[in-house]
Protein backbone atom coordinates (compact mmCIF):
# COMPACT_ATOMS: atom_id res chain seq x y z
CA UNK A 1 0.00 0.00 0.00
CA UNK A 2 2.80 2.06 1.10
CA UNK A 3 4.15 2.01 -2.59
CA UNK A 4 1.24 3.63 -4.42
CA UNK A 5 2.54 6.43 -6.86
CA UNK A 6 0.16 8.58 -8.43
CA UNK A 7 1.47 8.99 -12.06
CA UNK A 8 -0.65 11.65 -13.65
CA UNK A 9 -3.90 13.16 -13.39
CA UNK A 10 -6.69 13.22 -16.06
CA UNK A 11 -8.83 16.49 -15.69
CA UNK A 12 -12.49 16.33 -17.87
CA UNK A 13 -14.72 18.73 -18.53
CA UNK A 14 -17.85 17.12 -17.87
CA UNK A 15 -21.05 18.85 -18.91
CA UNK A 16 -24.56 17.61 -18.91
CA UNK A 17 -27.28 19.70 -20.74
CA UNK A 18 -29.84 19.35 -17.69
CA UNK A 19 -30.81 23.19 -18.23
CA UNK A 20 -33.18 21.79 -21.51
CA UNK A 21 -35.33 20.96 -18.97
CA UNK A 22 -35.22 23.19 -16.49
CA UNK A 23 -33.94 20.47 -14.19
CA UNK A 24 -31.58 22.54 -11.61
CA UNK A 25 -33.04 25.47 -12.41
CA UNK A 26 -33.98 28.41 -9.45
CA UNK A 27 -34.64 31.92 -9.57
CA UNK A 28 -30.98 33.07 -9.92
CA UNK A 29 -29.75 30.24 -11.92
CA UNK A 30 -32.33 29.93 -14.72
CA UNK A 31 -30.41 28.04 -17.16
CA UNK A 32 -28.31 25.00 -15.34
CA UNK A 33 -26.10 22.78 -17.14
CA UNK A 34 -24.79 20.57 -14.26
CA UNK A 35 -21.04 20.15 -15.04
CA UNK A 36 -18.12 18.90 -12.96
CA UNK A 37 -14.88 19.62 -13.21
CA UNK A 38 -13.38 16.41 -12.95
CA UNK A 39 -9.64 14.05 -12.15
CA UNK A 40 -8.32 10.81 -12.23
CA UNK A 41 -5.22 9.86 -10.04
CA UNK A 42 -3.84 7.08 -12.04
CA UNK A 43 -1.27 5.09 -10.10
CA UNK A 44 0.87 2.60 -10.53
CA UNK A 45 -0.88 0.31 -8.67
CA UNK A 46 -3.81 0.02 -10.84
CA UNK A 47 -6.46 1.62 -8.32
CA UNK A 48 -7.76 4.54 -9.11
CA UNK A 49 -8.91 7.78 -7.47
CA UNK A 50 -11.79 10.04 -9.07
CA UNK A 51 -12.72 13.53 -7.75
CA UNK A 52 -15.39 16.15 -9.24
CA UNK A 53 -16.05 19.59 -7.91
CA UNK A 54 -19.65 20.71 -9.44
CA UNK A 55 -20.09 23.50 -11.89
CA UNK A 56 -22.66 25.03 -14.47
CA UNK A 57 -21.89 25.19 -17.81
CA UNK A 58 -19.14 27.44 -19.23
CA UNK A 59 -18.06 27.91 -15.62
CA UNK A 60 -16.30 24.40 -15.81
CA UNK A 61 -13.69 25.68 -18.41
CA UNK A 62 -12.08 27.80 -15.41
CA UNK A 63 -12.18 25.05 -12.89
CA UNK A 64 -10.60 22.41 -15.45
CA UNK A 65 -7.54 24.80 -15.44
CA UNK A 66 -7.37 25.02 -12.33
CA UNK A 67 -7.18 21.73 -11.31
CA UNK A 68 -4.65 20.70 -14.17
CA UNK A 69 -2.18 23.52 -12.40
CA UNK A 70 -2.50 22.28 -8.57
CA UNK A 71 -2.18 18.44 -9.96
CA UNK A 72 1.42 19.40 -9.89
CA UNK A 73 1.20 18.74 -6.11
CA UNK A 74 -0.38 15.29 -6.33
CA UNK A 75 2.21 13.77 -9.56
CA UNK A 76 4.95 11.83 -8.54
CA UNK A 77 4.03 11.46 -5.20
CA UNK A 78 3.22 8.30 -2.91
CA UNK A 79 -0.21 7.89 -1.27
CA UNK A 80 1.50 7.37 1.71
CA UNK A 81 3.34 10.42 1.76
CA UNK A 82 0.73 12.62 1.36
CA UNK A 83 -2.02 10.68 3.88
CA UNK A 84 0.86 10.81 6.66
CA UNK A 85 0.34 14.10 6.97
CA UNK A 86 -3.30 15.26 5.28
CA UNK A 87 -3.35 18.21 7.18
CA UNK A 88 0.05 19.74 5.19
CA UNK A 89 -0.52 18.20 1.84
CA UNK A 90 -4.21 20.20 2.20
CA UNK A 91 -2.32 23.25 3.21
CA UNK A 92 0.22 22.68 0.07
CA UNK A 93 -2.75 23.59 -1.81
CA UNK A 94 -4.72 26.34 -0.28
CA UNK A 95 -1.15 27.89 0.17
CA UNK A 96 0.42 28.21 -3.09
CA UNK A 97 2.33 31.31 -3.01
CA UNK A 98 1.01 32.35 -6.19
CA UNK A 99 -2.53 30.74 -6.86
CA UNK A 100 -3.27 32.00 -2.98
CA UNK A 101 -3.83 35.14 -4.45
CA UNK A 102 -6.58 34.11 -6.15
CA UNK A 103 -8.58 33.05 -3.07
CA UNK A 104 -7.65 32.94 -0.80
CA UNK A 105 -9.24 29.83 -0.07
CA UNK A 106 -12.42 30.10 -2.12
CA UNK A 107 -13.69 30.79 -5.99
CA UNK A 108 -12.48 29.14 -8.79
CA UNK A 109 -9.10 27.91 -7.18
CA UNK A 110 -10.57 26.78 -4.26
CA UNK A 111 -13.62 24.60 -6.29
CA UNK A 112 -10.17 22.76 -7.82
CA UNK A 113 -8.87 21.97 -4.85
CA UNK A 114 -12.08 20.55 -3.49
CA UNK A 115 -11.87 17.87 -6.51
CA UNK A 116 -8.19 16.94 -5.93
CA UNK A 117 -8.61 16.47 -2.84
CA UNK A 118 -12.02 15.00 -2.97
CA UNK A 119 -9.71 12.65 -5.25
CA UNK A 120 -6.88 12.05 -3.02
CA UNK A 121 -9.77 10.59 -0.20
CA UNK A 122 -11.59 8.61 -2.71
CA UNK A 123 -7.82 6.62 -3.39
CA UNK A 124 -7.37 6.66 0.52
CA UNK A 125 -10.59 4.70 0.79
CA UNK A 126 -9.98 2.65 -2.58
CA UNK A 127 -6.86 1.40 -0.74
CA UNK A 128 -8.17 0.36 2.33
CA UNK A 129 -10.42 -0.83 0.56
CA UNK A 130 -13.85 0.80 3.27
CA UNK A 131 -16.26 3.16 2.13
CA UNK A 132 -15.07 6.75 2.41
CA UNK A 133 -17.73 7.04 5.44
CA UNK A 134 -16.15 4.23 7.25
CA UNK A 135 -12.82 4.90 6.90
CA UNK A 136 -13.36 8.51 8.52
CA UNK A 137 -15.09 6.45 10.96
CA UNK A 138 -12.49 4.22 11.89
CA UNK A 139 -9.70 7.00 11.89
CA UNK A 140 -8.54 7.59 15.73
CA UNK A 141 -9.78 11.08 16.77
CA UNK A 142 -5.94 12.26 17.06
CA UNK A 143 -6.09 11.11 13.24
CA UNK A 144 -8.43 12.97 11.99
CA UNK A 145 -7.56 16.11 13.71
CA UNK A 146 -4.09 15.70 11.77
CA UNK A 147 -6.12 16.21 8.54
CA UNK A 148 -8.20 19.67 10.15
CA UNK A 149 -6.21 22.55 9.05
CA UNK A 150 -7.27 24.85 12.37
CA UNK A 151 -6.11 28.10 10.94
CA UNK A 152 -8.46 31.17 11.48
CA UNK A 153 -10.80 28.98 13.63
CA UNK A 154 -8.93 27.88 16.71
CA UNK A 155 -10.71 30.97 18.06
CA UNK A 156 -14.01 29.54 18.00
CA UNK A 157 -13.01 25.83 18.22
CA UNK A 158 -9.54 24.74 19.62
CA UNK A 159 -8.36 20.96 18.70
CA UNK A 160 -8.20 20.08 22.23
CA UNK A 161 -12.59 20.95 21.83
CA UNK A 162 -12.54 19.06 18.42
CA UNK A 163 -11.29 16.20 20.33
CA UNK A 164 -13.28 16.01 22.90
CA UNK A 165 -16.09 15.97 20.49
CA UNK A 166 -14.51 12.92 18.80
CA UNK A 167 -13.94 11.68 21.71
CA UNK A 168 -17.06 11.70 23.47
CA UNK A 169 -18.80 10.60 20.26
CA UNK A 170 -16.59 7.50 20.07
CA UNK A 171 -17.40 6.36 23.60
CA UNK A 172 -21.24 6.36 23.52
CA UNK A 173 -23.06 4.53 21.29
CA UNK A 174 -21.36 4.32 18.09
CA UNK A 175 -22.34 0.33 16.99
CA UNK A 176 -25.97 1.11 18.36
CA UNK A 177 -25.42 4.44 15.61
CA UNK A 178 -24.47 2.44 12.75
CA UNK A 179 -26.58 -0.60 12.95
CA UNK A 180 -29.61 2.35 12.65
CA UNK A 181 -28.01 3.69 9.47
CA UNK A 182 -27.81 0.18 8.04
CA UNK A 183 -31.36 -0.79 9.30
CA UNK A 184 -33.00 2.26 8.41
CA UNK A 185 -30.64 4.29 6.37
CA UNK A 186 -30.41 8.69 6.82
CA UNK A 187 -33.49 10.48 6.30
CA UNK A 188 -33.60 12.89 2.98
CA UNK A 189 -35.51 15.00 1.49
CA UNK A 190 -36.18 15.65 -2.25
CA UNK A 191 -36.05 18.71 -4.35
CA UNK A 192 -36.73 17.17 -7.53
CA UNK A 193 -40.67 18.36 -6.98
CA UNK A 194 -39.70 21.69 -7.40
CA UNK A 195 -37.65 23.13 -9.74
CA UNK A 196 -38.04 26.86 -10.76
CA UNK A 197 -38.63 26.45 -13.95
CA UNK A 198 -41.55 23.52 -13.52
CA UNK A 199 -44.65 23.84 -14.44
CA UNK A 200 -47.36 24.00 -11.70
CA UNK A 201 -48.65 20.74 -13.58
CA UNK A 202 -45.56 19.57 -13.42
CA UNK A 203 -44.76 20.57 -9.32
CA UNK A 204 -48.42 18.64 -8.41
CA UNK A 205 -47.39 15.36 -10.69
CA UNK A 206 -43.91 15.29 -9.28
CA UNK A 207 -45.16 16.35 -5.58
CA UNK A 208 -47.87 13.18 -5.48
CA UNK A 209 -44.94 10.39 -7.39
CA UNK A 210 -42.46 11.59 -4.86
CA UNK A 211 -45.20 11.09 -1.91
CA UNK A 212 -46.49 8.11 -2.93
CA UNK A 213 -42.27 6.87 -3.03
CA UNK A 214 -42.25 7.15 0.33
CA UNK A 215 -40.78 11.05 0.77
CA UNK A 216 -41.36 12.95 3.57
CA UNK A 217 -39.56 16.44 3.27
CA UNK A 218 -40.11 18.19 -0.31
CA UNK A 219 -38.04 21.29 -1.08
CA UNK A 220 -39.58 24.14 -3.48
CA UNK A 221 -37.82 26.76 -5.66
CA UNK A 222 -38.74 30.61 -4.85
CA UNK A 223 -37.44 34.18 -5.64
CA UNK A 224 -40.46 34.72 -8.38
CA UNK A 225 -43.86 36.53 -8.33
CA UNK A 226 -44.76 36.51 -4.71
CA UNK A 227 -48.49 35.92 -5.41
CA UNK A 228 -46.68 32.81 -7.59
CA UNK A 229 -44.56 31.59 -5.35
CA UNK A 230 -47.70 31.54 -2.55
CA UNK A 231 -49.67 29.81 -5.04
CA UNK A 232 -46.96 26.97 -6.10
CA UNK A 233 -46.43 26.68 -2.59
CA UNK A 234 -49.93 25.58 -1.59
CA UNK A 235 -50.24 23.32 -4.62
CA UNK A 236 -47.60 20.95 -3.02
CA UNK A 237 -49.07 22.01 0.31
CA UNK A 238 -52.23 20.24 -1.34
CA UNK A 239 -50.09 16.91 -2.93
CA UNK A 240 -48.12 16.66 0.46
CA UNK A 241 -50.46 18.27 3.56
CA UNK A 242 -49.11 19.71 6.34
CA UNK A 243 -47.49 17.27 8.52
CA UNK A 244 -44.66 16.74 5.66
CA UNK A 245 -42.40 19.63 5.53
CA UNK A 246 -41.85 21.80 2.85
CA UNK A 247 -38.79 23.92 2.72
CA UNK A 248 -38.15 26.91 0.57
CA UNK A 249 -35.13 27.96 -1.06
CA UNK A 250 -34.61 31.42 -2.50
CA UNK A 251 -31.47 31.18 -4.14
CA UNK A 252 -29.64 34.16 -3.23
CA UNK A 253 -32.90 36.30 -4.88
CA UNK A 254 -33.02 39.24 -2.46
CA UNK A 255 -31.82 41.89 -0.27
CA UNK A 256 -32.37 41.84 3.38
CA UNK A 257 -35.04 44.10 3.77
CA UNK A 258 -36.89 42.18 0.70
CA UNK A 259 -35.73 38.96 1.96
CA UNK A 260 -37.66 39.93 5.47
CA UNK A 261 -40.96 40.34 3.77
CA UNK A 262 -40.93 37.70 1.79
CA UNK A 263 -39.83 35.58 4.75
CA UNK A 264 -43.01 36.52 6.68
CA UNK A 265 -45.14 36.22 3.55
CA UNK A 266 -43.93 32.51 2.76
CA UNK A 267 -44.36 31.66 6.92
CA UNK A 268 -48.15 30.93 5.68
CA UNK A 269 -46.47 27.75 4.01
CA UNK A 270 -45.35 26.70 7.30
CA UNK A 271 -41.43 26.16 5.85
CA UNK A 272 -39.52 23.22 7.49
CA UNK A 273 -36.65 26.03 6.40
CA UNK A 274 -36.11 29.11 4.61
CA UNK A 275 -32.57 28.64 1.99
CA UNK A 276 -30.63 30.91 0.90
CA UNK A 277 -32.65 34.32 1.63
CA UNK A 278 -29.50 36.98 0.66
CA UNK A 279 -26.04 37.26 -0.75
CA UNK A 280 -24.00 33.64 1.12
CA UNK A 281 -21.57 36.32 1.77
CA UNK A 282 -23.86 38.44 4.11
CA UNK A 283 -23.23 36.90 7.83
CA UNK A 284 -25.56 39.66 9.33
CA UNK A 285 -28.05 40.20 6.97
CA UNK A 286 -28.89 36.44 7.99
CA UNK A 287 -28.45 37.06 11.38
CA UNK A 288 -31.03 39.84 10.69
CA UNK A 289 -33.44 37.80 8.87
CA UNK A 290 -33.24 35.54 11.49
CA UNK A 291 -34.24 37.41 14.52
CA UNK A 292 -36.42 39.60 12.74
CA UNK A 293 -38.62 35.86 11.19
CA UNK A 294 -38.02 34.32 14.59
CA UNK A 295 -40.97 31.39 13.72
CA UNK A 296 -38.83 30.31 10.07
CA UNK A 297 -35.51 28.68 10.60
CA UNK A 298 -32.49 30.22 8.32
CA UNK A 299 -30.48 27.85 6.04
CA UNK A 300 -27.57 28.38 3.60
CA UNK A 301 -24.42 27.08 3.06
CA UNK A 302 -23.74 25.56 -0.65
CA UNK A 303 -21.80 28.93 -1.64
CA UNK A 304 -20.20 29.60 1.73
CA UNK A 305 -16.44 29.35 0.29
CA UNK A 306 -15.04 28.08 3.53
CA UNK A 307 -14.42 27.24 7.13
CA UNK A 308 -13.93 30.88 8.06
CA UNK A 309 -17.48 32.16 6.60
CA UNK A 310 -19.07 29.16 8.24
CA UNK A 311 -17.14 29.84 11.77
CA UNK A 312 -18.46 33.13 11.55
CA UNK A 313 -22.13 32.33 10.50
CA UNK A 314 -22.34 30.25 13.54
CA UNK A 315 -20.93 32.46 15.62
CA UNK A 316 -23.05 35.50 14.66
CA UNK A 317 -26.23 33.08 15.37
CA UNK A 318 -26.81 33.88 11.77
CA UNK A 319 -28.29 29.96 10.79
CA UNK A 320 -30.59 27.34 12.12
CA UNK A 321 -29.62 24.83 9.15
CA UNK A 322 -26.02 24.85 7.90
CA UNK A 323 -25.60 23.32 4.55
CA UNK A 324 -22.10 22.13 3.51
CA UNK A 325 -20.70 21.35 0.46
CA UNK A 326 -18.60 18.51 -0.45
CA UNK A 327 -16.37 20.40 -3.15
CA UNK A 328 -17.28 24.10 -2.77
CA UNK A 329 -14.70 24.02 0.02
CA UNK A 330 -11.38 22.51 0.10
CA UNK A 331 -12.92 18.59 -0.12
CA UNK A 332 -13.10 15.96 2.98
CA UNK A 333 -10.33 17.98 4.82
CA UNK A 334 -12.23 21.36 5.38
CA UNK A 335 -15.88 19.68 5.58
CA UNK A 336 -13.98 17.93 8.73
CA UNK A 337 -13.63 21.16 10.05
CA UNK A 338 -16.73 22.30 9.02
CA UNK A 339 -18.63 19.32 10.93
CA UNK A 340 -16.60 19.73 14.15
CA UNK A 341 -17.89 23.72 14.39
CA UNK A 342 -21.07 22.56 13.81
CA UNK A 343 -21.38 19.96 16.70
CA UNK A 344 -19.50 22.70 18.76
CA UNK A 345 -22.51 25.18 18.19
CA UNK A 346 -24.74 22.32 18.12
CA UNK A 347 -26.18 23.54 14.71
CA UNK A 348 -27.46 20.69 12.44
CA UNK A 349 -26.35 20.24 8.93
CA UNK A 350 -28.14 19.01 5.94
CA UNK A 351 -25.97 18.74 3.26
CA UNK A 352 -26.29 20.50 0.34
CA UNK A 353 -26.63 18.06 -3.09
CA UNK A 354 -28.14 19.75 -5.77
CA UNK A 355 -25.67 19.13 -8.23
CA UNK A 356 -24.23 16.10 -10.28
CA UNK A 357 -22.27 14.13 -8.03
CA UNK A 358 -23.29 15.66 -4.87
CA UNK A 359 -25.35 13.34 -3.27
CA UNK A 360 -23.08 10.70 -4.01
CA UNK A 361 -20.47 12.22 -2.12
CA UNK A 362 -22.85 13.89 1.35
CA UNK A 363 -24.05 10.54 2.10
CA UNK A 364 -20.61 9.80 3.21
CA UNK A 365 -20.22 12.98 5.45
CA UNK A 366 -23.52 12.95 6.94
CA UNK A 367 -23.01 8.89 7.87
CA UNK A 368 -19.63 10.13 9.41
CA UNK A 369 -21.35 13.23 11.12
CA UNK A 370 -23.70 10.92 12.88
CA UNK A 371 -21.46 8.44 13.27
CA UNK A 372 -18.23 9.52 14.98
CA UNK A 373 -19.40 13.21 15.72
CA UNK A 374 -22.84 15.21 16.39
CA UNK A 375 -24.16 11.29 16.75
CA UNK A 376 -27.29 12.97 16.40
CA UNK A 377 -30.40 12.65 13.69
CA UNK A 378 -32.41 15.21 15.07
CA UNK A 379 -33.60 17.83 12.35
CA UNK A 380 -31.14 16.33 9.91
CA UNK A 381 -31.84 15.58 6.53
CA UNK A 382 -29.43 14.92 3.60
CA UNK A 383 -30.46 16.43 0.38
CA UNK A 384 -31.59 14.50 -2.81
CA UNK A 385 -32.07 15.77 -6.47
CA UNK A 386 -32.94 12.42 -8.90
CA UNK A 387 -30.86 13.48 -11.83
CA UNK A 388 -28.06 11.63 -13.59
CA UNK A 389 -26.94 9.22 -10.64
CA UNK A 390 -27.24 6.43 -13.46
CA UNK A 391 -23.90 7.65 -14.60
CA UNK A 392 -22.46 6.87 -11.95
CA UNK A 393 -20.50 3.35 -11.07
CA UNK A 394 -22.10 3.33 -7.51
CA UNK A 395 -24.68 5.51 -7.52
CA UNK A 396 -26.84 6.43 -4.14
CA UNK A 397 -29.47 4.09 -3.43
CA UNK A 398 -32.74 5.28 -2.17
CA UNK A 399 -35.47 3.87 0.12
CA UNK A 400 -38.58 5.13 1.69
CA UNK A 401 -36.79 8.72 1.69
CA UNK A 402 -33.91 7.89 2.72
CA UNK A 403 -30.46 6.79 1.74
CA UNK A 404 -29.08 3.62 2.66
CA UNK A 405 -25.73 3.32 3.70
CA UNK A 406 -23.00 2.86 0.83
CA UNK A 407 -20.24 -0.08 1.12
CA UNK A 408 -18.40 0.25 -1.99
CA UNK A 409 -14.39 1.60 -1.11
CA UNK A 410 -14.34 4.83 -2.01
CA UNK A 411 -16.46 8.18 -2.46
CA UNK A 412 -18.88 6.58 -4.36
CA UNK A 413 -18.10 10.17 -7.37
CA UNK A 414 -16.18 7.34 -10.01
CA UNK A 415 -18.44 8.02 -13.42
CA UNK A 416 -18.90 5.22 -16.18
CA UNK A 417 -15.88 5.82 -19.00
CA UNK A 418 -18.86 6.10 -21.55
CA UNK A 419 -20.53 8.57 -19.82
CA UNK A 420 -17.26 10.81 -19.29
CA UNK A 421 -17.09 10.44 -23.21
CA UNK A 422 -20.32 11.43 -24.14
CA UNK A 423 -20.67 14.30 -21.92
CA UNK A 424 -17.10 15.46 -22.28
CA UNK A 425 -17.09 19.48 -23.50
CA UNK A 426 -17.08 20.22 -26.27
CA UNK A 427 -16.24 16.97 -28.28
CA UNK A 428 -18.52 14.58 -26.60
CA UNK A 429 -21.48 13.39 -28.65
CA UNK A 430 -24.05 15.03 -26.45
CA UNK A 431 -23.22 18.25 -27.51
CA UNK A 432 -20.87 17.83 -30.76
CA UNK A 433 -23.96 15.71 -32.47
CA UNK A 434 -27.00 17.35 -29.56
CA UNK A 435 -30.28 15.45 -29.62
C1 LIG B 1 -28.32 25.46 -9.67
C2 LIG B 1 -28.60 24.41 -8.64
O1 LIG B 1 -29.49 23.45 -9.16
C3 LIG B 1 -29.20 25.02 -7.36
O2 LIG B 1 -30.49 25.47 -7.66
C4 LIG B 1 -29.26 23.95 -6.30
O3 LIG B 1 -27.98 23.63 -5.92
C5 LIG B 1 -30.10 24.34 -5.12
O4 LIG B 1 -29.82 25.57 -4.58
C6 LIG B 1 -30.23 23.31 -4.05
O5 LIG B 1 -30.41 23.69 -2.92
O6 LIG B 1 -30.16 22.14 -4.39
MG1 LIG C 1 -30.21 25.67 -2.48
Amino acid sequence: MNEILITSVRVIDLRFPTSRDHIGSDAVNKDPDYSAAYCILETNSGLQGHGLTFTLGRGTDLVVQAVRYLSRYVVNRTLNSITENLGAFSRQLTDDTQFRWLGPEKGVIHLATGALINAVWDLYARAEGKPLWQLLADMEPTQLLKAVDFRYIDDALSPQEALDILDEARLIGKPERLALLQQQGYPAYTTSVGWFGYSEEKIRCLSKRALAEGWTHFKLKVGGDPAEDLRRGHIVREEIGWTNKLMVDANQKWGVLEAIDRTRQLAELKPYWMEEPTSPDDILGHARIRREVPDVRIATGEHCHNRVMFKQFLQAKAIDVLQLDSCRVAGVNENLAIILLAAKFKTPICPHAGGVGLCEYVQHLSAFDFLSVSASLEDRVIEFVDHLHEHFLTPVQIRNGRYILPTAPGYSIQIREDSLTRFAYPTGEAWSKPA
